[in-house]
């Protein structure tokens, strides 16, 4: 007799290093950022005692996630070597970073490519019309920016992750343009190895007070994202921005695979926390549907990546692979 198969839901076991919260954009949605000047950096020491702790409590992922220095700032390059020495950092403690700090140089990414095993950076969406609403004071947010580092990434065979913020004031039209435009730079680059649908999410501390972008219409992005988008991207959707059961199986009906990094706080919206794996692991149970957890890289990327980085990403999938049997066997 052939075996049921479980259809898999991946999520990434993820800790949130944060190397500063200082930025010199102003997203009106945004309950991260504070004043240029006013946030002390995270120093190496400070990093090395969360890390250990993260360690071993099973963290594998390190999402290095910052607030913006202006790129003609006399401290950009301390800014990015910080970045590069606390990715350097987690490496050395046998952990895995994808760094997302904003848009970066031709240069600055390629620095970065040498200590990460996939990096990140949201499009948000390619309107330019948002320019003059919650991204009027975020000069990085510019959609030709953005693209031409997606492009970037591409060239320089950096595994990817991008993505759409949902409800910032963007159409449905926009939204489609924004996943045409991934689409392109997949065709072109075959770079992205996951597409975030984030719904936007109010947080008590942003300027603008837009709406909660609705699940019910995120089920309907998913559906017309899995059109667009070639069959190698993964959607992601974040679960703890959709609290419902119902509406997270939806979700997943819809076309969404994975539930990206959890970990202890989601720094971006620290106002909704991470469902218990536990409790996911039932609410997905009751459709068929098995969590497993994954790498930040996805392996057909692997040869992508530096020899010495290559090495622990294939220990790491080893180790998966051992929890994984272990599971089946009981
Ligand atoms: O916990 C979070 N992780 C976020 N992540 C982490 C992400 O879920 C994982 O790092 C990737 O799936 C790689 O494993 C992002 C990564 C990106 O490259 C771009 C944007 C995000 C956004 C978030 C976020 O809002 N919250
Ligand atoms: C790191 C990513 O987090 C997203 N982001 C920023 N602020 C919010 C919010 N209030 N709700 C949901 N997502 C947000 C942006 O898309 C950014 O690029
Ligand atoms: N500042 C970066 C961006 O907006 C990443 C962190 S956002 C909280 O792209
Ligand atoms: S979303 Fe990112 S770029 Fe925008 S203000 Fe927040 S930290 Fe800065």
């Amino acid at each position: 007799m052939p075996l049921p198969t479980t259809a898999t839901v991946t999520y990434s076991p993820a800790y949130t290093l944060v190397p500063t919260y200082e930025c010199f954009n102003r997203c009106a949605y945004c309950n991260f950022r504070v004043d240029p000047g006013e946030d002390v950096w995270l120093s190496l020491s400070e990093a090395e005692t969360q890390l250990r702790r993260v360690r071993s409590q099973g963290a594998i992922e390190i999402l290095l996630l910052s607030g913006e220095v202006h790129p003609r700032s006399l401290q950009r390059v301390d800014w990015l070597q910080r970045i590069s020495d606390l990715a350097e950092l987690a490496l050395s403690l046998g952990l895995l970073p994808h760094t997302n700090v904003g848009p970066l140089t031709f240069e600055e990414m390629s620095q970065l490519k040498a200590v990460n095993v996939s990096m990140g950076l949201m499009l948000e969406q390619v309107t330019p019309k948002l320019l003059e609403t919650v991204h009027r004071h975020a000069p990085s947010k510019v959609p030709q920016l953005r693209l031409q580092q997606l492009a970037w990434a591409g060239e320089l065979q950096i595994p990817f992750t991008t993505g759409l913020l949902l409800g910032i004031g963007e159409t449905p039209g926009d939204r489609w343009a924004t996943l045409e435009a991934i689409a392109q730079l997949q065709e072109r680059w075959g770079h992205i190895q996951e597409v975030i649908l984030q719904p936007h999410s109010p947080g008590q501390s942003q300027v603008w007070q837009g709406a909660t972008f609705a699940a019910e219409e995120l089920v309907e992005v998913i559906a017309t994202a899995r059109q667009i988008l070639p069959d190698g991207i993964t959607l992601q959707i974040p679960p703890n921005l959709v609290q419902q059961p119902d509406l997270l199986l939806a979700c997943l009906a819809a076309g969404a695979r994975d539930l990206g990094g959890i970990g202890p706080r989601d720094e971006v919206n620290p106002d909704y926390s991470h469902p218990e794996l536990e409790t996911l692991t039932a609410i997905l149970a009751r459709e068929g549907w098995q969590l497993v957890p994954r790498l930040p890289v996805y392996p057909k990327y692997d040869h992508w990546l530096p020899k010495r980085l290559q090495t622990l990403v294939q220990q790491w999938r080893s180790t998966l692979q051992t929890q994984v049997g272990d599971v089946h066997s009981n």
